[in-house]
């Protein structure tokens, strides 16, 4: 199924009519730059076009009052004195003849949209429109907006397709507070939002927006506000709060569909935000939500002010709506102190309300009323610090790399009397592996996997790992008879001269691991039920399951909490996923692995599974095609021992491993 993209030019004809020092950075040019870099790159190409359409007055009113929608209305009939005077009434916002028709085509831009994806005409999609809607009132403009746009996608999406739970994840610099406002007592939408705070320096400087606003009444736990309190964030610090925050919550509430509120003024270059997140990070913030609620995810543009940046933020949400591969993120050091006590306090204000967020500790004491007095302070520091430290406007970074899909997505190296799954390559071409390396194969392995056949197997093994590397193939599944033998050959014979760093991901355990690399060649995660004797190294980390792998609650929250960060930091070329026969592993959670996973590596996965476990490989398959893992269903609080370890874990790791703080 494809990605749609909704725009219309109509909704590049408004624009600010006098002098509002505000609101002079909300341009039609926003829009134009956008659609013009999807065209340029032959993204929009390959999106399924979708009409907007305007939205209706009751659609309106399911988010906003009619007193608010009458007066809306009769701002096409003033005169510009009247547009002044009208618009006097509401916050950074200005009015237009022509805005009330671009609001409804924005409106209706976000609900077409949703009848797309939820009619399963498209699997997900974007709508770039104007004017963007996440801090639009009840009975109020404000910030640019005038109807909230996500809000009234997601009332639609409930009322007219029966849709039980809405994720909204709003990734603009500012906070939503008017999708706060709407949806804060209601436990069927889950809204989150990170927005630059200072405490409570930054626009709309509200107390409401600090991370203790939880939601009210039955909503309590279902509005999560991740406040940044500096400027200069980072891609470490947007990983660090999906891996640790949002995520853990996302697959604990299991959403029927993802609404994205895509402001891109968090990108850096952004005079608002003054952030320092590379477009690229879009590319990953798409990904890690494209396997929730099966995939039906809406993008809908809200905020973004650097015609650069948002255009090639633009391009890089798309890319991955699209299904190409991830570009690879460097140099992710880490989140900074400030980022780790937010999402520390986010944590913690949540632990109450999400099983897997329980084990997360108290940040140390510091008064919440003190905080204005402290950032005060800080303010003076920061004027101190030298201007340029800061990420400013003038901040240059480099243009995304490109994301090409290789030719073939994925390629099997399977025994010939074993058929061969739907839409994978069989690898037959093997060339002849050079005599050295064969005897080395050899007399390192007696077993009968290097038999005649056996040498066959590892030299397609090889050619296959040659063709990953030469991003000729994009993923691969390997079935031999003897899985642990062949995986101790692939990491020390056949990728030593290939590639710079293989992630190691071992589901269950057969026997231990008698292989422990200490030059960070190789990192190995392995996930099983037993606890190992076996020293950790820096790059052996074993995750013990009280109840094994079938524990799926368990697995997803070692994966996500742990297996993420890592993998973000470690930066591999190659990602070999091997499934130790009889792990138990459920299958729903066996495809979300192998997606969340194509995170690394431009997707270079490397699936290794046993013969007699043929039977998955239907599943195994249609995860490295790309297609949307299934729901991880009805998911049981996680085994206190299971989290207790892992919060244990992480604080022994994080002086090695960065991305694995959470507490400050
Ligand atoms: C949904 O709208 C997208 C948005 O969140 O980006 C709107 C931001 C309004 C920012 C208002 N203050 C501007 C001060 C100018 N220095
Ligand atoms: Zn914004």
């Amino acid at each position: 199924m494809g990605t749609a993209l909704l725009y219309d030019e109509e909704m590049t004809k408004y624009k600010l009519l006098w002098v509002d020092a505000a609101c002079k950075i909300e341009v039609p040019e926003r829009l134009i730059v956008s659609y013009e870099a999807l065209v340029r790159s032959g993204l929009s190409d390959r999106c399924i076009s979708i009409p907007a359409r305007e939205a209706s007055d009751s659609e309106i009113l399911l988010v906003h009052s009619e007193l608010y929608l009458e007066a809306v209305k009769k701002t096409p009939y003033m005169t510009l004195e009247d547009l002044k005077e009208f618009t006097l009434q509401f916050g950074d916002v200005y009015f237009h003849p022509n805005i009330y028709h671009c609001a409804k085509l924005a409106s209706g831009s976000a609900l077409q949209l949703v009848d797309s994806v939820m009619t399963g005409k498209v699997r997900n999609g974007i709508a770039l429109v104007r004017p963007p809607g996440h801090h639009s009132m009840h009975s109020a403009a404000n910030g640019f907006c005038v109807f909230n746009n996500v809000a009234i996608a997601a009332r639609y999406a409930k009322q007219k397709y029966g849709v039980k739970r809405v994720l909204i994840v709003d990734w603009d610099i500012h906070h939503g507070q008017g999708v706060q406002y709407c949806f804060e007592d209601d436990p069927s939408v889950l809204y989150f939002s990170w927005h630059r705070y200072e405490h409570q320096n930054f626009w709309p400087n509200l107390r409401e927006s600090d991370y203790d606003s939880v939601g009210k009444e039955s909503g309590a736990g279902f509005n999560i506000n991740v406040p940044w309190n500096n400027v200069g964030m980072e891609n470490s610090d947007y990983l660090s709060v999906f891996c640790h925050v949002l995520l853990p919550v996302a697959y604990e509430f299991c959403p029927d569909l993802v609404l994205v509120c895509a402001g891109f003024d968090s990108a850096i270059g952004d005079p608002e935000g003054e952030m320092c997140a590379t477009p690229d990070i879009f590319a990953h913030l798409t990904h890690l939500l494209m396997n929730l609620a099966g995939g039906k995810l809406c993008a809908v543009l809200e905020g973004g002010y650097n015609l650069t940046s948002l255009a090639q933020s633009v391009c890089q949400t798309v890319q991955t709506l699209l299904g190409d591969p991830l570009p690879q993120l460097a140099n992710l050091r880490g989140p900074c102190k400030s980022a780790v006590e937010s999402l520390q306090c986010a944590r913690s204000a949540h632990r109450r309300y999400w099983s897997f967020l329980k084990h997360a500790t108290d940040p140390p004491m510091t008064d919440i009323s003190t905080k204005h007095i402290k950032s005060a302070m800080e303010e003076e520091e920061k004027t101190e610090m030298a201007e340029e430290e800061r990420c400013t406007e003038g901040k240059v970074w480099p243009e995304p790399p490109e994301r090409l899909c290789p030719p073939v997505c994925s390629a099997s190296v399977l025994p010939d009397d074993v058929a061969c799954p739907d839409g994978l390559k069989r690898l037959s071409s093997s060339k002849d592996l050079e005599p050295l390396l064969v005897s080395k194969l050899k007399n390192r392995f007696r077993t009968a996997a290097v038999d005649g056949d056996g040498v066959t197997t590892f030299s397609r093994l090889y050619t296959l790992i040659e063709k990953l590397v030469a991003n000729e193939i994009r993923n691969g599944l390997v079935l031999v008879p003897d899985v642990a033998a062949v995986m101790m050959c692939v990491v020390q014979d056949l990728t030593s001269d290939l590639v710079k760093r293989v992630l190691v991901v071992c589901v269950g355990k057969e026997k231990e691991l008698d292989y422990v690399t200490t030059d960070g060649k190789v990192l190995v995660v392995q996930i099983s039920s037993e606890d190992s004797e076996e020293q950790r190294s820096k790059y052996y980390i074993p995750v013990c399951l009280k109840k094994g792998c079938s524990d799926t609650s368990g697995f997803i929250q070692a994966v996500l909490g742990l297996l993420l960060p890592l993998g973000y930091e470690y930066n591999p070329d190659l990602v070999l996923l091997v499934r130790m026969p009889g792990s138990g592993v459920v299958d729903s959670m066996w495809q979300q692995l192998i997606g969340l996973l194509q995170g690394f590596a431009k997707g270079h996965t490397l699936v290794l599974m046993q013969v007699n476990e043929k039977a998955c490989m239907g599943s195994t398959a249609s995860a490295l095609l790309g297609h949307p893992a299934p729901p991880l269903q009805d998911l049981q609080t996680p085994f206190p021992e299971d989290g207790d370890a892992l919060e244990r874990l992480r604080e022994r790791l994080q002086a090695d491993w960065k991305m694995l703080q959470t507490t400050s």
